[in-house]
């Protein structure tokens, strides 16, 4: 049984005093609800400037929200004027660091060797990627979405082991979808997630297919994200931008995923 998840990325927001007010307050909303964190991860995903600040308040709060990163360098170490590696991030004990997502792809474009050396850096200092992908407005025109999605899970993940692909989490986030207000109905989520678990388990095995956790990502809310994870059975989750910003939404996202899963 794969435990859902709900992390918040918080994209270029948020600086270290927000931050640390931001994890804060989630942390009390959730404690004053008698939140159980065994029965879904929680994860925000700060920029690079406020990782440290939540994890001096994650050591000093004993916080059981996890943490990490929206990118990462494909090399350790050396001349790479602006990069951060995963060693570093592994070092503020971060959990979880985003692949792909969309908006590097535009804003910073990499190629698929460099997501794929990222993902083994990830992996490699023992934190878990959290790969993206997911069709633009013209794919999903020409009807190629799944296909254009499980063909960008491919590109990263075919030279890798089992057990490196099990450690991995996949989001299928609709690029039309994200901050847009347009979020995908739970038929759409349901049949990318489910495509990506059949060819998981073409690819490697059923039992990589059965671990790994697939999200959905794009204009997720309190007013969506429960039909979401009620109807679309492969999901396990969310990755929620905008939304994730403000704590008493976020904490709402957090806790209609867990209660749906439960009654799933
Ligand atoms: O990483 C998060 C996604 O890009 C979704 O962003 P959004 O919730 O603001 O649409």
């Amino acid at each position: 049984m794969r435990r859902p998840i709900v992390v918040g990325n918080w994209k270029m927001n948020l600086n270290h005093r927000e931050a640390t007010y931001c994890v804060q307050k989630l942390a009390w909303i959730l404690r004053d609800a008698n939140f159980d964190y065994r029965t879904c991860d929680v994860v925000v995903l700060p920029p690079f400037t406020s990782i440290r600040s939540v994890q001096v308040l994650a050591e000093a709060d004993n916080l059981k929200i996890a943490y990490g990163a929206q990118a990462v360098a494909a090399t350790s170490q050396g001349a790479f004027t602006g990069d951060v590696s995963a060693d570093m991030l592994a070092a503020l004990d971060c959990s979880y660091v985003i692949v792909g997502h969309s908006e590097r792809r535009k804003y910073h474009p990499e190629d698929d060797a460099t997501l794929v050396d990222e993902t083994r850096a990830i992996l490699t200092a023992g934190m878990h990627p959290i790969l993206c992908v997911g069709e633009s407005y013209d794919e999903r025109k020409q009807g190629i979405e799944l296909e254009y999605a499980v063909g960008q899970v491919n590109d990263v993940t075919r030279d890798l082991s089992d057990d490196e692909v099990s450690r991995m989490l996949i989001a299928y986030e609709p690029v039309w979808a994200i901050g847009t207000g347009m979020v995908a109905n739970s038929q759409t989520a349901q049949d990318a997630a489910h495509a990506i678990r059949e060819h998981l388990a073409s690819s490697f095995s059923t039992e990589v297919a059965e671990r790994v956790r697939i999200l959905y990502g794009g204009s997720v809310n309190s007013k969506n994200a429960s039909q979401l994870m009620t109807q679309a059975k492969d999901m396990d989750g969310f990755l929620v931008g905008g939304a994730s910003l403000d704590p008493d939404e976020f904490s709402a996202i957090v806790r209609l995923t867990q209660k749906a899963a439960k009654q799933r």
